[in-house]
Protein backbone atom coordinates (compact mmCIF):
# COMPACT_ATOMS: atom_id res chain seq x y z
CA UNK A 1 0.00 0.00 0.00
CA UNK A 2 1.08 3.72 -0.73
CA UNK A 3 0.83 5.72 2.20
CA UNK A 4 0.60 8.54 0.14
CA UNK A 5 -2.49 7.05 -1.66
CA UNK A 6 -4.74 8.23 1.86
CA UNK A 7 -2.99 11.82 2.08
CA UNK A 8 -3.30 12.68 -1.11
CA UNK A 9 -6.02 10.44 -3.67
CA UNK A 10 -6.33 13.46 -6.00
CA UNK A 11 -1.89 13.91 -6.01
CA UNK A 12 -1.34 9.98 -6.74
CA UNK A 13 -4.50 9.69 -9.16
CA UNK A 14 -3.27 12.49 -11.30
CA UNK A 15 0.00 11.13 -11.54
CA UNK A 16 -0.84 7.46 -12.20
CA UNK A 17 -2.81 8.63 -14.99
CA UNK A 18 0.03 11.10 -16.57
CA UNK A 19 2.30 8.36 -16.42
CA UNK A 20 -0.10 5.88 -18.19
CA UNK A 21 -0.38 9.04 -21.20
CA UNK A 22 3.14 9.02 -21.63
CA UNK A 23 3.64 5.44 -22.06
CA UNK A 24 0.71 5.67 -24.54
CA UNK A 25 2.05 8.37 -26.59
CA UNK A 26 5.89 6.19 -26.08
CA UNK A 27 4.49 3.16 -27.59
CA UNK A 28 2.26 5.18 -30.49
CA UNK A 29 5.68 7.29 -31.57
CA UNK A 30 7.75 3.55 -31.05
CA UNK A 31 5.40 2.34 -33.67
CA UNK A 32 6.02 4.95 -36.19
CA UNK A 33 9.54 4.60 -35.68
CA UNK A 34 9.79 0.87 -36.32
CA UNK A 35 11.48 0.57 -39.38
CA UNK A 36 10.86 -1.25 -41.55
CA UNK A 37 6.91 -1.90 -41.68
CA UNK A 38 5.01 -3.28 -44.81
CA UNK A 39 2.80 -0.59 -46.54
CA UNK A 40 2.80 1.70 -43.46
CA UNK A 41 4.19 4.89 -42.11
CA UNK A 42 7.97 4.48 -41.18
CA UNK A 43 11.60 6.69 -41.03
CA UNK A 44 11.72 5.14 -44.16
CA UNK A 45 8.28 7.75 -45.87
CA UNK A 46 5.19 7.08 -45.92
CA UNK A 47 4.57 3.27 -47.39
CA UNK A 48 1.33 3.30 -49.16
CA UNK A 49 -0.89 6.26 -47.52
CA UNK A 50 -0.45 9.57 -49.56
CA UNK A 51 -1.85 11.74 -47.02
CA UNK A 52 0.51 10.13 -43.68
CA UNK A 53 3.77 10.92 -43.23
CA UNK A 54 6.16 10.12 -40.05
CA UNK A 55 6.04 13.50 -38.56
CA UNK A 56 2.48 13.68 -38.63
CA UNK A 57 2.42 10.30 -36.84
CA UNK A 58 4.44 11.72 -33.99
CA UNK A 59 2.42 15.34 -33.94
CA UNK A 60 -1.00 13.02 -33.65
CA UNK A 61 0.51 10.94 -30.79
CA UNK A 62 1.62 13.76 -28.76
CA UNK A 63 -1.33 16.02 -29.34
CA UNK A 64 -3.36 12.56 -27.62
CA UNK A 65 -1.40 13.09 -24.17
CA UNK A 66 -4.15 15.41 -22.66
CA UNK A 67 -6.88 12.59 -23.83
CA UNK A 68 -5.00 9.59 -22.39
CA UNK A 69 -4.80 11.12 -19.27
CA UNK A 70 -7.78 12.22 -18.94
CA UNK A 71 -9.22 8.48 -19.93
CA UNK A 72 -6.59 7.03 -16.93
CA UNK A 73 -7.80 9.55 -14.59
CA UNK A 74 -11.30 8.35 -15.05
CA UNK A 75 -10.44 5.20 -14.68
CA UNK A 76 -8.87 5.92 -11.75
CA UNK A 77 -11.40 7.41 -10.14
CA UNK A 78 -14.92 6.16 -11.48
CA UNK A 79 -15.92 2.82 -9.73
CA UNK A 80 -19.52 2.96 -11.81
CA UNK A 81 -18.78 1.31 -15.14
CA UNK A 82 -21.29 2.09 -17.21
CA UNK A 83 -20.93 5.78 -16.21
CA UNK A 84 -17.09 5.34 -17.02
CA UNK A 85 -17.73 4.08 -20.22
CA UNK A 86 -19.53 6.98 -21.15
CA UNK A 87 -16.93 9.19 -20.16
CA UNK A 88 -14.71 7.59 -21.97
CA UNK A 89 -16.52 7.68 -24.75
CA UNK A 90 -17.18 11.36 -24.57
CA UNK A 91 -13.63 11.60 -24.25
CA UNK A 92 -12.56 9.89 -27.21
CA UNK A 93 -14.93 11.15 -29.34
CA UNK A 94 -13.18 14.73 -28.29
CA UNK A 95 -9.85 12.79 -28.97
CA UNK A 96 -10.67 12.25 -32.48
CA UNK A 97 -11.21 15.98 -33.28
CA UNK A 98 -7.69 16.62 -31.44
CA UNK A 99 -6.78 14.30 -33.88
CA UNK A 100 -7.95 15.62 -36.94
CA UNK A 101 -7.12 19.32 -35.72
CA UNK A 102 -3.87 18.42 -34.84
CA UNK A 103 -3.10 16.60 -38.57
CA UNK A 104 -5.39 19.11 -40.82
CA UNK A 105 -7.92 16.38 -40.80
CA UNK A 106 -6.31 13.30 -41.49
CA UNK A 107 -7.28 10.04 -39.85
CA UNK A 108 -3.72 9.48 -38.18
CA UNK A 109 -4.85 7.28 -35.10
CA UNK A 110 -8.47 6.48 -34.49
CA UNK A 111 -8.13 3.03 -33.93
CA UNK A 112 -5.23 3.69 -31.57
CA UNK A 113 -7.26 6.07 -29.43
CA UNK A 114 -9.89 3.40 -29.57
CA UNK A 115 -7.46 0.41 -28.24
CA UNK A 116 -5.12 2.53 -25.86
CA UNK A 117 -7.76 4.39 -24.55
CA UNK A 118 -9.28 1.53 -22.99
CA UNK A 119 -6.19 0.18 -22.34
CA UNK A 120 -4.89 2.85 -20.14
CA UNK A 121 -8.43 3.46 -18.51
CA UNK A 122 -8.31 -0.04 -17.69
CA UNK A 123 -4.67 -0.15 -16.70
CA UNK A 124 -5.70 2.64 -14.40
CA UNK A 125 -8.35 0.89 -12.56
CA UNK A 126 -5.83 -1.30 -10.90
CA UNK A 127 -2.63 -3.18 -11.30
CA UNK A 128 -2.78 -6.83 -12.99
CA UNK A 129 -0.72 -8.51 -16.00
CA UNK A 130 -1.10 -7.44 -19.46
CA UNK A 131 -4.23 -10.19 -19.65
CA UNK A 132 -5.98 -8.82 -16.23
CA UNK A 133 -6.05 -5.15 -17.89
CA UNK A 134 -7.17 -6.34 -21.68
CA UNK A 135 -9.73 -8.64 -19.93
CA UNK A 136 -10.92 -5.36 -18.28
CA UNK A 137 -10.50 -3.04 -21.26
CA UNK A 138 -12.45 -5.68 -22.87
CA UNK A 139 -15.65 -5.12 -20.47
CA UNK A 140 -15.70 -1.77 -21.18
CA UNK A 141 -15.67 -1.95 -24.91
CA UNK A 142 -18.35 -4.33 -24.63
CA UNK A 143 -20.62 -1.79 -22.62
CA UNK A 144 -23.04 0.14 -23.96
CA UNK A 145 -22.61 3.65 -24.68
CA UNK A 146 -25.58 6.00 -24.86
CA UNK A 147 -24.35 8.70 -26.10
CA UNK A 148 -22.24 7.17 -29.27
CA UNK A 149 -23.77 7.73 -32.72
CA UNK A 150 -26.16 4.59 -33.73
CA UNK A 151 -23.23 4.89 -37.30
CA UNK A 152 -20.07 6.54 -37.64
CA UNK A 153 -19.83 6.83 -41.18
CA UNK A 154 -16.29 5.49 -41.04
CA UNK A 155 -14.60 3.32 -43.59
CA UNK A 156 -13.98 0.96 -40.67
CA UNK A 157 -17.59 0.37 -40.07
CA UNK A 158 -18.58 0.03 -43.81
CA UNK A 159 -15.71 -3.10 -43.78
CA UNK A 160 -17.10 -4.35 -41.54
CA UNK A 161 -20.57 -4.55 -42.30
CA UNK A 162 -19.70 -5.49 -45.87
CA UNK A 163 -17.20 -8.52 -45.16
CA UNK A 164 -18.82 -9.58 -42.07
CA UNK A 165 -16.01 -8.99 -39.61
CA UNK A 166 -15.41 -8.30 -36.16
CA UNK A 167 -12.82 -4.80 -36.91
CA UNK A 168 -11.18 -2.37 -34.11
CA UNK A 169 -14.49 -3.24 -32.28
CA UNK A 170 -15.05 -6.82 -31.86
CA UNK A 171 -11.18 -6.70 -31.10
CA UNK A 172 -11.65 -4.47 -28.10
CA UNK A 173 -14.89 -6.41 -27.38
CA UNK A 174 -13.26 -10.05 -27.37
CA UNK A 175 -10.57 -8.35 -25.41
CA UNK A 176 -7.77 -7.68 -27.15
CA UNK A 177 -7.06 -11.09 -28.25
CA UNK A 178 -4.57 -10.59 -30.74
CA UNK A 179 -2.29 -7.95 -28.64
CA UNK A 180 -2.54 -11.06 -25.51
CA UNK A 181 -2.10 -14.12 -27.65
CA UNK A 182 -0.24 -12.57 -30.74
CA UNK A 183 1.76 -10.01 -30.43
CA UNK A 184 2.90 -10.21 -26.92
CA UNK A 185 4.18 -14.17 -27.22
CA UNK A 186 5.87 -13.25 -30.47
CA UNK A 187 7.55 -9.94 -28.80
CA UNK A 188 8.93 -12.22 -25.80
CA UNK A 189 9.76 -15.49 -27.89
CA UNK A 190 11.59 -13.49 -30.29
CA UNK A 191 13.72 -11.65 -27.51
CA UNK A 192 14.67 -14.93 -25.95
CA UNK A 193 15.65 -16.03 -28.62
CA UNK A 194 18.17 -13.84 -29.00
CA UNK A 195 16.16 -11.33 -31.83
CA UNK A 196 16.83 -7.60 -31.54
CA UNK A 197 14.40 -5.19 -30.64
CA UNK A 198 13.35 -4.16 -33.96
CA UNK A 199 13.38 -7.59 -35.29
CA UNK A 200 11.10 -8.81 -32.13
CA UNK A 201 8.43 -5.68 -32.62
CA UNK A 202 8.19 -6.15 -36.55
CA UNK A 203 7.62 -9.86 -36.08
CA UNK A 204 5.36 -9.05 -33.39
CA UNK A 205 3.84 -6.48 -35.99
CA UNK A 206 3.37 -9.07 -38.78
CA UNK A 207 2.31 -12.19 -36.60
CA UNK A 208 -0.99 -9.87 -36.19
CA UNK A 209 -1.14 -9.03 -39.50
CA UNK A 210 -1.31 -12.89 -40.22
CA UNK A 211 -4.02 -13.33 -38.05
CA UNK A 212 -5.99 -10.28 -37.66
CA UNK A 213 -9.55 -8.89 -40.22
CA UNK A 214 -7.53 -5.89 -40.49
CA UNK A 215 -10.23 -3.13 -41.96
CA UNK A 216 -7.74 -0.91 -43.47
CA UNK A 217 -6.49 -3.72 -45.64
CA UNK A 218 -10.35 -4.65 -46.39
CA UNK A 219 -11.69 -1.20 -46.88
CA UNK A 220 -8.54 -0.89 -49.63
CA UNK A 221 -8.50 -3.94 -51.07
CA UNK A 222 -10.89 -6.27 -49.94
CA UNK A 223 -10.81 -9.75 -49.33
CA UNK A 224 -8.16 -10.58 -51.84
CA UNK A 225 -5.75 -8.11 -50.17
CA UNK A 226 -6.86 -9.13 -46.66
CA UNK A 227 -5.72 -12.87 -47.86
CA UNK A 228 -2.14 -11.64 -49.25
CA UNK A 229 -1.10 -9.66 -46.69
CA UNK A 230 -2.14 -12.60 -44.28
CA UNK A 231 0.17 -15.39 -45.92
CA UNK A 232 2.73 -12.87 -46.68
CA UNK A 233 2.81 -12.12 -43.19
CA UNK A 234 2.87 -15.86 -42.12
CA UNK A 235 5.53 -16.65 -45.28
CA UNK A 236 7.76 -13.89 -43.43
CA UNK A 237 7.60 -15.62 -40.52
CA UNK A 238 7.49 -18.89 -41.72
CA UNK A 239 11.05 -18.23 -42.96
CA UNK A 240 11.86 -17.74 -39.17
CA UNK A 241 10.94 -14.12 -38.78
CA UNK A 242 12.74 -10.95 -40.73
CA UNK A 243 16.41 -12.36 -39.24
CA UNK A 244 16.33 -15.56 -40.48
CA UNK A 245 17.75 -16.57 -43.78
CA UNK A 246 15.15 -16.26 -46.25
CA UNK A 247 13.25 -13.75 -44.15
CA UNK A 248 14.40 -10.19 -45.61
CA UNK A 249 13.56 -11.97 -49.09
CA UNK A 250 9.76 -12.85 -47.76
CA UNK A 251 9.70 -9.36 -46.34
CA UNK A 252 10.83 -7.62 -49.47
CA UNK A 253 7.68 -9.41 -51.66
CA UNK A 254 5.01 -8.72 -49.08
CA UNK A 255 5.93 -5.18 -49.23
CA UNK A 256 6.22 -5.11 -52.39
CA UNK A 257 2.60 -6.63 -53.15
CA UNK A 258 0.93 -4.17 -50.50
CA UNK A 259 2.53 -1.33 -52.44
CA UNK A 260 1.40 -2.73 -55.74
CA UNK A 261 -2.14 -2.79 -54.30
CA UNK A 262 -2.29 0.57 -52.56
CA UNK A 263 -3.10 -1.68 -48.48
CA UNK A 264 -1.55 -1.26 -45.55
CA UNK A 265 -2.35 -2.61 -41.94
CA UNK A 266 -3.42 0.18 -40.04
CA UNK A 267 -5.40 -1.78 -37.35
CA UNK A 268 -2.27 -3.89 -36.86
CA UNK A 269 -0.28 -1.00 -36.57
CA UNK A 270 -2.04 0.32 -33.57
CA UNK A 271 -2.37 -3.15 -32.29
CA UNK A 272 1.47 -3.44 -32.04
CA UNK A 273 1.19 -0.14 -30.35
CA UNK A 274 -1.14 -1.62 -27.63
CA UNK A 275 1.28 -4.29 -27.19
CA UNK A 276 4.28 -1.77 -27.04
CA UNK A 277 2.02 -0.34 -24.37
CA UNK A 278 1.20 -3.17 -22.01
CA UNK A 279 4.80 -4.60 -22.69
CA UNK A 280 6.00 -1.02 -20.86
CA UNK A 281 3.56 -1.61 -18.57
CA UNK A 282 5.14 -4.52 -17.09
CA UNK A 283 8.60 -2.19 -16.84
CA UNK A 284 7.19 0.58 -14.67
CA UNK A 285 6.79 0.81 -11.44
CA UNK A 286 3.33 1.88 -11.97
CA UNK A 287 1.94 -0.75 -10.08
CA UNK A 288 3.09 0.21 -6.65
CA UNK A 289 1.10 3.64 -7.37
CA UNK A 290 -2.18 1.66 -6.33
CA UNK A 291 -5.50 2.67 -7.59
CA UNK A 292 -5.97 5.83 -5.07
CA UNK A 293 -8.86 4.44 -3.26
CA UNK A 294 -11.38 7.25 -2.50
CA UNK A 295 -10.15 9.36 -4.94
CA UNK A 296 -12.48 11.82 -6.62
CA UNK A 297 -11.02 13.90 -9.67
CA UNK A 298 -8.17 14.56 -11.10
C1 LIG B 1 -14.90 1.77 -32.71
C2 LIG B 1 -14.18 2.92 -33.36
C3 LIG B 1 -12.75 2.46 -33.63
C4 LIG B 1 -14.86 3.35 -34.65
O1 LIG B 1 -14.67 2.44 -35.65
P1 LIG B 1 -15.43 2.42 -37.05
O2 LIG B 1 -16.14 1.16 -37.16
O3 LIG B 1 -16.19 3.67 -37.22
O4 LIG B 1 -14.35 2.34 -38.19
P2 LIG B 1 -12.95 3.01 -38.48
O5 LIG B 1 -12.79 4.23 -37.65
O6 LIG B 1 -12.64 3.16 -39.89
O7 LIG B 1 -12.00 1.79 -38.03
C5 LIG B 1 -11.40 1.70 -36.89
C6 LIG B 1 -9.88 1.86 -37.01
O8 LIG B 1 -9.32 0.83 -36.19
C7 LIG B 1 -8.18 0.28 -36.82
N1 LIG B 1 -8.48 -1.13 -37.16
C8 LIG B 1 -8.90 -1.65 -38.30
N2 LIG B 1 -9.12 -2.97 -38.19
C9 LIG B 1 -8.83 -3.28 -36.92
C10 LIG B 1 -8.88 -4.50 -36.17
N3 LIG B 1 -9.29 -5.64 -36.73
N4 LIG B 1 -8.52 -4.47 -34.88
C11 LIG B 1 -8.11 -3.31 -34.31
N5 LIG B 1 -8.03 -2.12 -34.97
C12 LIG B 1 -8.41 -2.12 -36.24
C13 LIG B 1 -7.88 1.16 -38.01
O9 LIG B 1 -7.11 2.30 -37.59
C14 LIG B 1 -5.84 2.54 -38.20
O10 LIG B 1 -5.92 2.79 -39.58
C15 LIG B 1 -6.21 4.16 -39.83
C16 LIG B 1 -5.49 4.63 -41.08
O11 LIG B 1 -5.94 3.87 -42.20
P3 LIG B 1 -6.45 4.54 -43.56
O12 LIG B 1 -6.72 3.45 -44.54
O13 LIG B 1 -5.47 5.59 -43.97
O14 LIG B 1 -7.83 5.15 -43.12
P4 LIG B 1 -8.66 6.37 -43.61
O15 LIG B 1 -8.03 7.68 -43.32
O16 LIG B 1 -10.00 6.19 -42.95
O17 LIG B 1 -8.80 6.20 -45.18
P5 LIG B 1 -8.13 6.96 -46.41
O18 LIG B 1 -9.03 8.12 -46.69
O19 LIG B 1 -6.74 7.40 -46.04
O20 LIG B 1 -8.13 5.94 -47.52
C17 LIG B 1 -5.71 4.89 -38.61
O21 LIG B 1 -6.82 5.48 -37.95
C18 LIG B 1 -5.17 3.80 -37.72
O22 LIG B 1 -5.39 4.05 -36.35
C19 LIG B 1 -9.27 1.64 -38.38
O23 LIG B 1 -9.23 2.85 -39.12
C20 LIG B 1 -14.02 4.08 -32.43
O24 LIG B 1 -13.46 5.14 -33.15
C21 LIG B 1 -15.25 4.60 -31.68
O25 LIG B 1 -16.36 4.12 -31.71
N6 LIG B 1 -14.98 5.61 -31.00
C22 LIG B 1 -15.98 6.31 -30.19
C23 LIG B 1 -15.37 6.83 -28.94
C24 LIG B 1 -15.26 5.76 -27.88
O26 LIG B 1 -16.19 5.08 -27.52
N7 LIG B 1 -14.11 5.63 -27.30
C25 LIG B 1 -13.94 4.71 -26.20
C26 LIG B 1 -12.70 4.91 -25.46
S1 LIG B 1 -11.36 5.39 -26.40
N1 LIG C 1 2.65 3.53 -38.99
C1 LIG C 1 1.39 3.67 -39.49
N2 LIG C 1 1.22 3.90 -40.81
C2 LIG C 1 -0.03 4.03 -41.30
N3 LIG C 1 -1.16 3.94 -40.59
C3 LIG C 1 -1.03 3.73 -39.28
N4 LIG C 1 -1.96 3.61 -38.30
C4 LIG C 1 -1.30 3.42 -37.16
N5 LIG C 1 0.04 3.41 -37.34
C5 LIG C 1 0.23 3.59 -38.67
Amino acid sequence: MNPFNELHPRIVAGSRANVLAGLAVNALVDEAMLTPKPGLVDLRGSGAHRDLSWLLMCQSAHALRPAFAAMAGAGATMDDLPALRRRIGAIGRMAEATMMTATGGVNTHRGAIWALGLLVTAAAQGAGSAAIIAARAGALARLADPEAPASTGNKGEAARRTYCVGGARGQAEAGFPHVVDVALPMLLACRARGDGESAARLNSLLAIVAELDDTCLLARGGTAALAAAQAGAQAVLDAGGVSGATGPAAFQALEADMLARGTSPGGAADLLAAALLLDSLGNQPIDAMEAPHGATAV
